[in-house]
This record gives structure tokens, C-alpha cells and sequence, in this order.
């Protein structure tokens, strides 16, 4: 199994987190102590991709409360509740983060009564257990999709959703880096995705770790080597799935999805449960991140927009569930998503 880079790792004394704001470049860690830094590293997408953030999210609940160790158990349980909301306000559309928070406060409600150091426990308990669920599922999608993939040569990705936007092979990156292991070989288109580059920086960075034959492109050439028949097949990531199986994604995401579907090619979306909110009915109702203007002016070192010229920054779109062939979770793939499709998922039990 080829060595993979731990983007989130408990550390005890601290979270180590994979500082992939430094990539390509650097490979470099923070050491994050606080619930103050995990908000600023999720915020800063030092530590980016849902199920990461969740996971991020659950061992800086953990850190924290490490600090509140000796306190009485009420100033104990006013900084936990503290400390799930104020992470939650990180980022707002990877559903993820509020799936790992809600777990750690459904753990804090079954320790009423308990020591704080016993909280503690169970609270990294639930956290390495959102983690160790994470890379089953990523594993489970990684085979899903290579059911689709027989006889697939070429594929095309968005954004970056590999092991270091999840826990070791990723979701949408999983059949590639699970195929290398077995000798099935596929060749990777990779967007470069406008603005921060997730896809030139982070898949063309993992790809390459792992001896896949990935090739960057800028955002509008989907549609040229499409029209060319250089691609079999789209998969990309999610971060929000809503109860009709509409997906929000890495803006850029919908205009791949049309293209597709002009193109007549497969359109994969994968993700885990903890990525579908069956409490937001549409796509229409996802909240869509708005980012600083600077990540688009200042992308290249240099302002590249004049002073005082309107910039406009959303994270993500949303892919209507009518635009998605199938989307592949660790619990099946769903054809041709939609609300039957998606509660299907979860019939007899919710996602663990
Ligand atoms: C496996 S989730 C990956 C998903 O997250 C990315 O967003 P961001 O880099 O802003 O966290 C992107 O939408 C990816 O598809």
C-alpha cells in the first residue's frame, strides 16, 4: 500500500495538521493547540476537504477541552458547548463540519454527570472513530467507483478530493490511487480550479506522490478535450449533498457537470453519508461560502484586478441532481440521484 500523507493527526499534546496552504512547495505541519488555531487553520483551508474538516474539527473540540481538564464540571461543560458552536462558524458549506460537531456534542450529552477527564476520553473516543469511519468509507467509494470505471482510460477531476481532503485515498482521487495498487492505471486530467488552485497544487501534488499520470489543465479546457474525446469519465468530490441529491462543490463544478452532459460522458459525484444533509431539501437551500476578493486578485503574487474594480468570490455551486450519473458512496451508488435515490441510502439506519 503506497505511504500516504496524514492530513489530520492526533497528537495528544497537540493536532498536527498538514499545512496545505505550503503546497506544492513545501511540505510542511502545524502543531495546532487551540480551538482558536483549528479555526483559523480551517478557515485559512490550512486543513480543507469536508470530511478532513470534520474530522479537524473533532480533535480541536478534544485539544480544547484538554485545557478545561481541572476546571469544575460546569465551567467544563460551558467551554465544550463554547467551544462546538465557535468551531462550527469556521466554514459553512462542507456539511461535514457540522455531522463531526453534532457527533461531539451528542457525546457530550451522554456524559452528563461524568468527570471531566472521563468527557475528555469519550470525546477523542468519538473522534478517532469519525476518523477510522472516513477512511473505511473512502476505501468503499474508492471500490464503488471502480465497478464504474471498467474499461475507462481518462478521467477528469475538479478541485482536489484525495487523501488529504479526507483520510488516505479520498473520495472522487480514491479508484485512481486504489487502482495504481493494483496495476489498473488511469490517466488524469486535473483542473486547476480558480482560485486557489486545489487541483494544480494538491491532486497534481498527491497524483505525482503516488506515480499517476496526471496532466494539469486551466479551467476552460474541459470543454475543448471533451469535444476532442480525451476524457471517459468526470468525478469530483462534494461537500454538501441536500435531500434530492443536489451537490455543492468546488465552484466551477456545474459548468464541468454541463459540459458533461453535453459530451454524453459519466458525471460522478462521490462522497460519504457524512456529506449528505437530508435537512437541506435542495441545492437552492445549501449555504454557499463567499470568500475575500484577494483570493482571486491576488492569485498570482500580483494584482491581477485593477484597484477599485468589483470582485465576486463564491467557494462553490451547486450540480443539479438531474446533471449527476450516479452518486457513489461508501453504502452503493445511487443512479441518477434524487430524493427516493438518496433515502434510500439511509433505509433501517442512519449514517453511523
Ligand atoms: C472530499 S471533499 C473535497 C471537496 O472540498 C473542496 O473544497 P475546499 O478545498 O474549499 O475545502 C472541494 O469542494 C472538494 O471537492
Amino acid at each position: 500500500m503506497n505511504s500516504y500523507i496524514v492530513p489530520v493527526e492526533w497528537k495528544d499534546t497537540y493536532v498536527r495538521l498538514l499545512d496545505q496552504t505550503a503546497l506544492p512547495e513545501r511540505e510542511t505541519y502545524l502543531e495546532i493547540r487551540t480551538a482558536e488555531e483549528m479555526w483559523d487553520a480551517i478557515k485559512r483551508l490550512c486543513v480543507r476537504g469536508a470530511p478532513a474538516i470534520g474530522i479537524a474539527a473533532a480533535y480541536g473540540v478534544c485539544i480544547e477541552m484538554k485545557r478545561y481538564m481541572d476546571r469544575t464540571e460546569k465551567e467544563y461543560r460551558a467551554a465544550l458547548e463554547k467551544t462546538i458552536r465557535y468551531l462550527g462558524t469556521s466554514r459553512p458549506t462542507a456539511v461535514n463540519l457540522f455531522w463531526a460537531l453534532e457527533k461531539m456534542k451528542q457525546v457530550s450529552e451522554a456524559c452528563e454527570g461524568k468527570r471531566n477527564a472521563d468527557v475528555c476520553a469519550a470525546l477523542l473516543a468519538e473522534a478517532r472513530s469519525i476518523e477510522k469511519r472516513e477512511e473505511r468509507a473512502c476505501i468503499a467509494i474508492g471500490e464503488n467507483l471502480l465497478t464504474l470505471l471498467q474499461g475507462k482510460k481518462t478521467i477528469l477531476t475538479h478541485c482536489n478530493a484525495g487523501g488529504i481532503a479526507t483520510v488516505r485515498y479520498g473520495t472522487a482521487l480514491s479508484p485512481i490511487l486504489l487502482g495504481k495498487e493494483r496495476g489498473i492505471d488511469f490517466k488524469v486530467y486535473a483542473d486547476e480550479t480558480r482560485p486557489l488552485l486545489q487541483g494544480a497544487r494538491l491532486t497534481a501534488w498527491e497524483l505525482q506522490k503516488a506515480g499517476v499520470d496526471v496532466t494539469v489543465i486551466t479551467d476552460n479546457m474541459a470543454g475543448m478535450l471533451m469535444a476532442q474525446g480525451k476524457i471517459d469519465t468526470v468525478i469530483v468530490g462534494c461537500d454538501r449533498v441536500a435531500a434530492n441529491g443536489d451537490a455543492a462543490n468546488k465552484i466551477g463544478t456545474y459548468s464541468v457537470a454541463v459540459l458533461a452532459r453535453y459530451h454524453g460522458i459519466p458525471f460522478y459525484v462521490a462522497g460519504p453519508l457524512s456529506t449528505i444533509d437530508r435537512r437541506t431539501p435542495t441545492g437552492r437551500e445549501i449555504p454557499i461560502e463567499e470568500r475575500a476578493p484577494g483570493e482571486v486578485v491576488n492569485g498570482f503574487g500580483r494584482r491581477t484586478v485593477p484597484e477599485g474594480v468589483n470582485v465576486y468570490n463564491p467557494a462553490f455551486d451547486v450540480t443539479p441532481h438531474e446533471l449527476i450519473t450516479a452518486f457513489v458512496t461508501e453504502r452503493g451508488i445511487v443512479e441518477r440521484p434524487d430524493e427516493e435515490g438518496i433515502a434510500a441510502l439511509f433505509a433501517g439506519r442512519e449514517a453511523e
